[in-house]
């Protein structure tokens, strides 16, 4: 079974690599939302996967290097972009988080990004 829980930053981006004239050269921020999806087997004894609370502290460290920061100044993150941020996220959860299988990135409401892992 999986089971997701859902977070919250802000934070300022620019993409450098748009061609010329392109809205997002121009800094700006999102609140973006970041979903990590775990996939197990649901225990015989404890009726869930893992506990959400779990989730949360894996995300925790994550979360305080993102949230009100300037992401292109960020050590591999130069260009944030949602396909980008998703991966940048999955590297540095998945070794907290060995059930992680998928991190959804949204910049607003209507864009985002689904990031399932090396193979994706
Ligand atoms: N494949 C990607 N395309 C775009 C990305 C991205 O990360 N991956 N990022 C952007 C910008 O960051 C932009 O801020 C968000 O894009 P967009 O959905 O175009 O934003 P709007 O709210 O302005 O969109 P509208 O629905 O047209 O109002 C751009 N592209
Ligand atoms: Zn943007």
């Amino acid at each position: 079974m999986e089971i997701f829980k859902e977070f919250t930053f802000e934070a300022a981006h620019r993409l450098p690599n748009v061609p010329a004239g392109h809205k997002c050269a121009r800094l700006h921020g999102h609140s973006y939302r970041v979903t990590l999806h775990v996939q197990g087997p649901v225990g015989a004894d404890s009726g869930w996967v893992m506990d959400f609370a779990d989730l949360t502290e894996a995300f925790k460290p994550v979360h305080a290097q993102l949230d009100h920061y300037y992401l292109n100044e960020l050590e591999g993150l130069s260009n944030p972009t949602s396909e980008n941020l998703a991966r940048w996220i999955w590297q540095r959860v998945r070794p907290r988080l060995p059930l992680l299988s998928q991190v959804m990135v949204r910049e607003t409401c209507t864009s985002g990004c689904i990031y399932r892992g090396e193979n994706d």
